[in-house]
């Protein structure tokens, strides 16, 4: 690369693992990019393995790759395992896709179901799907020990994904139902999965030590396909009224698949596993934020207060007092900010240029936001766990430009407000039932949003109100 006029300056990589070494000395690779753009600045290069990658370190640069030239830095990495996620081929996958028609097009589908508007019949059809999910959830929830730990990860998982199967395919499953609970796991082992990085991406001859692990992942994906085929899909088929509006997204995909040559039958499967799948994010959010309200009594006491005003202790809370709640919104942008989860790689399309440096197509690019969410030229004390930051003087909540958990530009997430709609209504119920504790000390790991599959067990103790 160095001979490339005007490349990025960066560390000089070694023979064959590039620079790799130097992520592995800080608890997350993001916390070694913020240390490097000390060394070489806002914006660096750096070889990990092979492949050639440049860090943007700034809010000016991040909005100048995400946004202003959003079209030059639109591909996604071609990790070996984001192939077998998504049967062989990654552009299967709407977010590990590289940019086409094909995905302008799902991404437009998309939009309707998964970033419903608040006052869209999308949107009251959420609200309709988390209050009585919640109700099922509740029950179960109740069949278990209180006041001992238990294990309550699966549970709001399975709740998330009936709030999302509902929601967009007009099917939900009992607690009990075996594949439901086998799906809903290896949902969630993909998602932490996505979450990890691995040297094999970098280095893959080294691909024979995965093989196992390699298998696995694509164990997982078919299973889970061939659940959507045959527990949703099938069904949905046999009672599509192509003279009637959609039901749902299900019916939307199908009957797209009908109008659009470019569309074909794996592109439907595929899209509706990926947005079904979005319900182990909004699940492993809301263990997230279990942490942070666990960790932080004064917190969960003010959340109760609020929920126990607006629903004035006499029913449950329900979507539609989010906008009466903004403490309780105001929590789970503190979680996110303080997870800091890192933005999807993105890779340059076209050979292009940033702030004056050449970058040739092919470039992965890293955009460092753990910068934007931790240090403290953006926050005031930012290792410490304060949602107040995120109100207004009355009271109303205010996000900062440099707070872009979902992305921003043209490959921003398309879920986001599912995650703000179903992540408050379980979290404003479970506090109104209950108070949280947990046996001993909650380690997460730093820069990621999701907790391991098997992961930390909760104490609840039924409010004595
Ligand atoms: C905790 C919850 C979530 C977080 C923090 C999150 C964050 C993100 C981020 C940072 C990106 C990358 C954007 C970019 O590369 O510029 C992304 C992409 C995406 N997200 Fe989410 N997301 C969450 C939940 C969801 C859910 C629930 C869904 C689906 C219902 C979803 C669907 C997508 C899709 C389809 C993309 C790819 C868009 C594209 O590449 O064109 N996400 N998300």
């Amino acid at each position: 690369r160095n001979d490339i006029l005007n490349y990025p300056p960066g560390p000089k990589p070694w023979p064959i693992i590039g620079s790799l070494h130097l992520l592995g000395q800080h608890s997350s690779p993001f916390e070694a990019f913020t240390v490097l753009s000390r060394i070489y600045g806002n914006i660096f290069s750096i070889n990990l393995g092979s492949t050639p990658c440049v860090v943007v370190n700034n809010l000016d640069l991040i909005k100048e790759v995400l946004i202003t030239k959003g079209g030059d830095f639109d591909s996604r990495p071609d990790f070996i395992r984001f192939h077998m996620l998504f049967g062989g081929n990654r552009n299967n996958s709407l977010a590990l896709c590289d940019w086409s028609d094909l995905q302008k097009t799902r991404r437009s589908i998309a939009r309707t179901y998964c970033s419903p508007r608040f006052t869209s019949l999308q949107y009251d059809m959420v609200a309709n799907v988390g209050t009585d999910e919640i109700t099922t959830f509740l029950h179960e929830i109740q069949k278990l020990p209180v006041n001992t730990p238990i294990n309550i990860k699966p549970l709001v998982l399975k709740a998330c994904a009936n709030m999302f199967t509902q929601y967009m395919c007009s099917t939900s499953f009992s607690y009990d139902d075996e594949e439901f609970r086998k799906v809903v796991r290896y949902f969630d082992e993909i998602f932490w999965e996505i979450n990890q990085g691995y040297a094999v991406d970098f280095l893959p001859w080294l691909l024979p030590f995965y093989k196992n692990h390699m298998k696995k992942i694509s164990h997982w994906s078919s299973e889970i396909r061939q659940f959507i085929l045959g527990r949703i899909i099938d069904d949905h088929r046999a009672t599509l009224d192509y003279n009637s509006p959609p039901r749902d997204f299900t019916d939307a995909l199908l009957m797209h698949l009908e109008e659009d040559p470019n569309m074909n039958w794996q592109h439907i499967i595929f899209e509706l596993e990926d947005f079904i799948g979005g319900h182990s994010a909004v699940g492993n959010l809301v263990m997230m934020t279990l942490v942070s309200l666990i960790q932080h009594p004064h917190v969960a006491k003010r959340v109760q207060k609020e929920v126990d005003e607006i629903t004035a202790n006499s029913r449950a809370p329900s979507l539609l007092d989010k906008s009466m709640m903004p403490y309780t919104e105001a929590v789970i942008w503190e979680t996110l900010r303080k997870a800091s989860s890192p933005i999807v790689p993105h890779v340059s399309s076209t050979d292009t240029e940033l702030f004056g440096f050449n970058i040739p197509k092919g470039t992965m690019i890293f955009i460092n936001n753990y910068d934007l969410n931790v240090s403290s030229d953006y926050w005031e004390n930012p290792n410490e766990f304060i949602p107040e930051r995120f109100l207004s003087a009355s009271g109303n909540v205010v996000k900062p430009n440099h707070f872009i958990p979902f992305s921003t530009g043209k490959r921003t997430c398309i879920g986001q407000r599912l995650v703000q709609c179903f992540s408050f209504i379980i979290l404003a119920t479970l506090l109104q039932k209950y108070d949280l504790t947990a046996e001993g000390k909650i380690d997460v790991k730093p820069g990621c949003v999701a907790v391991p599959p098997d992961c930390f067990k909760v104490i609840l103790s039924p409010r004595s109100s």
